[in-house]
């Protein structure tokens, strides 16, 4: 899990520092950086001030780091040495497109530093670059960058390191890379931006933290779904999609018509980048983990897709009268399943279509008849319950640096029999234009053979409760008459801004069920529909009776099926009829930052 991002240089002082070296910035001729590396993170201690100026990069805010080489100029000459200085453009050695004239190493360190500026907290994308040029020849000039790189994936990856053995890691021994991400990206969902959006924000950070990944685009509804039932998965070992909530029900639901399911579970964790337009458990994950969401709700995800962060969820098993599926959402009757379906039409507006649809539809309020009932939690389950809180707390530090740094170490020095070096002098600031690792991007043409004639036979865990056709248990809590919705969640968040179960984690094996009756007035819906972008509907008192949130283990809703109506798993929509559902404790796993 992310530690406290609280962590100053003086925390150092604790932590053994596993590499050291003091660096120059070129600009300023007189800033002398001492530059250290713990479990904790980069340590930048600016000596040459009178105050000395001490400042942590978190190894929480580090996503990755790559050895790079300056790049063959063209018509470079003699004259042109120190202008190149500000303009360095690098590459990957193996490219075969670098300098051989000048000697360095460069380490790019890629940080999104966490920054807190009263009530705007976000992530600022800095980049450090360490030029390693003491040596007269660029192979023990790389072999000292290499270390430094190798310890900090080591950090990264979270395995413990003895500074005994880190002179070792100067020699390239390969970096085992054990994660291949797969993407399914649907290009329709939301406004329609998710492949854009993809290129542009996820890809960079996945070649920042050298991530190897496949992409696969969606063709057509359901083909995430035949694909996770049919493909080859175990080639990979995150399963990513791309889109809204719906995107990520396929994939799951692909799974369990598996007769492998379990070990696909076991073996493969999935995530989430939002470009849908409803985006609940994108928003749900950030909001647990206190990572900002807002305004750039695939940043906060990206970063959960390069830390190695996994964390259970809890997986709902949803039967109707002819359908099983598996919901990690929510599932409801009534006013939030008709403005999911029914503004389907304004998907063009992106998120803003919930707002304009409840609008609509509290001006044409109706209620619909049926049986509620739900299995509520035993008495120690109450009391374990999660209190109340307002807003879990960030509180980072607020780390002032330019969006990209240049360190270097002193030119020419002789190799000294230990890892560290002597001190040097040269400083400078110049913009970082980097190469491109391009990922393999495999695609899988395969026709689903069953052609969408056949429904797949649907495994997954077998029912704990009385079967949906058989009577209400006795210890179940039964509500019948006229209701204006029933929606449960088992996630906080069913939107990027409803939070509709604050007390709700993504691992608790609690559904939080809303049970609207037929009696709330209208004032009483505007109000609680407003409460819903902050949680205030979660606490408001309603003496009433008329508005309820209760946590149970599982819930039947039986409609009466001569009126009409929607119900909705997960924003799908499903049969209008009876439907039963029941959660399963962390049965999935999910990516988090
Ligand atoms: N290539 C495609 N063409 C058409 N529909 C697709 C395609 N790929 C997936 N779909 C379907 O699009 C529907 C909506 O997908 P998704 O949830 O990703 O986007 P969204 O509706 O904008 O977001 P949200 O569900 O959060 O509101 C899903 O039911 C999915 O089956």
């Amino acid at each position: 899990m992310a530690g406290s991002r609280e962590e100053k240089c003086e925390n150092l002082n604790q932590s053994e520092t596993l590499l050291e070296e003091t660096f120059y910035v070129l600009s300023k001729k007189k800033s002398v950086f001492r530059v250290k590396l713990s479990k904790l993170g980069l340590c930048l201690i600016n000596e040459s001030e009178e105050l000395i100026k001490e400042q942590l990069i978190s190894i929480n805010d580090i996503i990755g780091c790559r050895c790079l080489r300056s790049k063959k100029q063209k018509n470079s000459c003699a004259c042109q040495s120190l202008a190149r200085t500000s303009s360095i453009k690098v590459v990957d050695e193996k490219s075969g497109d670098h300098d051989d004239e000048d000697i360095s190493a460069y380490l790019y360190i890629y940080a999104y530093i966490l920054q807190n500026n009263g009530s705007n907290i976000h992530r600022d994308r800095t980049i450090i670059t360490l030029r390693f040029r003491s040596f007269d020849k660029y192979e023990d000039n790389y072999k000292e960058a290499q270390r430094w790189r190798t310890v900090i994936k080591k950090l990264l990856n979270g395995e413990s390191i003895e500074k005994k053995n880190i002179f070792e890691f100067g020699a390239i021994i390969p970096l085992k890379e054990d994660r291949r991400l797969l993407f399914l990206l649907n290009p329709k969902s939301g406004a329609g931006r998710g492949r854009a959006l993809f290129q542009k924000k996820v890809v960079p950070i996945l070649q920042e933290a050298e991530v190897p990944y496949d992409l696969q685009i969606t063709k057509y509804a359901n083909y995430a779904r035949e694909f996770m039932r049919t493909a080859n998965v175990f080639q990979w070992t995150t399963v990513v999609a791309v889109g809204g909530d719906g995107i990520l029900f396929e994939v799951l639901n692909g799974v369990f018509e598996r007769p492998d399911w379990l070990e696909v579970l076991n073996r493969i964790v999935f995530a989430i980048i939002p470009s849908g337009s409803g985006n609940g458990l994108a928003r749900t994950i950030a909001h647990q983990f206190s990572e900002p969401y807002h305004p750039h709700p695939t940043l906060a995800a990206t970063l959960a897709l390069v830390k190695r962060h996994v964390e259970p969820m809890d997986i709902v098993r949803v039967e109707t009268r002819s359908k099983i599926m598996f919901s990690f959402l929510s599932a409801g009757w009534g006013l939030l399943s008709d403005i999911d379906i029914e503004s389907e039409s304004l998907r063009m507006l992106g998120g803003q279509r919930f707002t304009l649809w409840s609008l609509a539809r509290l001006i044409g309020l109706r209620s619909y008849t049926g049986k509620v009932s739900y299995l509520p939690l035993d008495e120690r389950q109450q009391q374990q319950l999660p209190k109340m809180s307002t807003k879990t707390s960030v509180d980072p530090a607020n780390v002032d640096f330019p969006d990209e740094v240049l360190l270097e170490t002193a030119e020419m020095r002789t190799r000294l029999g230990s890892w560290y070096s002597a001190a040097s002098r040269r400083s400078a600031y110049f913009s970082m234009v980097g190469s491109v690792y391009q990922s393999t991007t495999g695609s899988n043409n395969e026709e689903d053979e069953e052609n969408g004639t056949k429904t797949p036979l649907v495994y997954g865990p077998g029912s704990q409760v009385a079967a949906l056709t058989a009577p209400v248990p006795d210890n179940w809590v039964c509500l019948e008459g006229q209701f204006v919705m029933v929606h449960a969640s088992y996630q906080s968040h069913l939107g990027e801004d409803c939070l509709f179960a604050p007390r709700s984690k993504l691992n608790d094996g609690i559904i939080w069920l809303l049970i609207v009756h037929a009696k709330a007035t209208r004032s009483q819906l505007l109000h609680f529909l407003l409460g819903l972008s902050t949680g205030a509907h979660a606490t408001s008192k309603d003496a009433s009776g008329s508005i309820e949130l209760v946590p149970c283990l599982a819930f039947r809703i039986e409609p009466d099926v001569s009126e009409q109506g929607y119900i909705t798993v997960d924003g799908e929509h499903v049969e209008y009829g009876p439907i039963q559902a029941e959660i399963f404790a962390g049965l999935s796993r999910i990516l988090v930052p």
